[in-house]
């Protein structure tokens, strides 16, 4: 049983709950959030399950160095913001690893989680479907295959997401695209999460296209991040990383059931 706990309840965080307490490998132990809703509930309760799983906790009001000693858990999935990071470093002197979903850090806070992974394993991911890096994937190849084509992102989401996708910044940065200057975004509505990489040609436009349709889409890459980890040394890795083998795996070993859920 995989011990999880998580940082972060809001629109992602507390569907990516649902996600972990549903899988018969992980349990919920904590959810660690920024204001005192709903603290000392259980995540289970508020999800609509009989049992108690996912203990809330308000942020406020946790000594992190005895916290963590006395609530271990085998990975952390951080579903929060940017400045969680800092609380991490308690948590690894316990053998603990990171899952970051966290899409646009500070400066400040990638380095320390860069700094910490030299002592613990962290899976750092923007965009933590698994179904997007196939995307990056395919994008790369076309790109190897067309390389005179103009390629633009488009990243499409809800109206009150603030920051530009950081699965866009991530695509552009692989393709070696002007971060600035080729990512488009729309905000509007309810959208989940689209992204689509439009590669120009003289006489056709090729278009690669990922749409997460829910936030599951979100905890089920999170949970398979979590189990993969689980046999991982110190250091830092993507999800491309993680899902390294089912890509690169020759047709004939691909396996009729996907090893992780797309
Ligand atoms: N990598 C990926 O695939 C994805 C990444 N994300 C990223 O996940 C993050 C959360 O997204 P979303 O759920 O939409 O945002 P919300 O604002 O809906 O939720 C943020 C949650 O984090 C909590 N929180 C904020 N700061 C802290 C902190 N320092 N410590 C503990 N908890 C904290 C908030 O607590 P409270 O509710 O009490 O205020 C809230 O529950 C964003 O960075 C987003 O880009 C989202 C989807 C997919
Ligand atoms: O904020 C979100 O919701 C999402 N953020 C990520 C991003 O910024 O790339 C990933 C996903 O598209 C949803």
């Amino acid at each position: 049983m995989i011990k999880i706990g998580l940082f972060g309840f809001g629109q992602t965080g507390s569907v990516v709950a649902g996600e972990i307490i549903r899988d018969s490998q992980c349990k919920l132990e904590w959810v660690i959030r920024q204001s005192p809703k709903n603290s000392s509930d259980y995540a289970s309760l508020l999800l609509g399950f009989e049992h108690l799983e996912g203990k809330i906790v308000h942020i406020r009001d946790v000594n992190f160095d005895q916290f963590f000693k006395e609530n271990q858990v085998d990975v952390i999935i951080d579903f929060s913001s940017s400045s969680s990071v800092s609380v991490y470093s308690s948590a690894v002197k316990y053998g603990c690893k990171i899952v970051s979903a966290i899409s646009n850090y500070e400066t400040k806070d990638i380095n320390q989680l860069k700094q910490l992974s030299q002592e613990a394993a962290v899976l750092y991911s923007p965009n933590i479907t698994v179904g997007i890096n196939f995307l990056m994937e395919a994008s790369k190849l076309l790109q190897k295959i067309a390389p005179h084509a103009d390629i633009e992102i488009i990243e499409e989401h809800f109206r009150g997401k603030k920051d530009v996708s950081g699965t866009a910044l991530r695509i552009a940065e692989q393709l070696g695209l002007d971060k600035s200057e080729h990512v488009n975004s729309i905000r509007v509505g309810g959208i989940v999460g689209k992204h689509e990489v439009v590669f120009g040609l003289p006489n056709q436009t090729i278009r690669i296209i990922h749409e997460s349709h829910n936030r599951a889409a979100f905890g089920q890459g999170a949970i398979y991040a979590a189990k993969w980890i689980m046999g991982k040394e110190k250091g830092l890795y993507s999800m491309e990383q993680a899902l390294s083998l089912m890509m690169n795996a020759p047709n004939d070993e691909i396996q009729s059931e996907p090893v992780a859920p797309l």
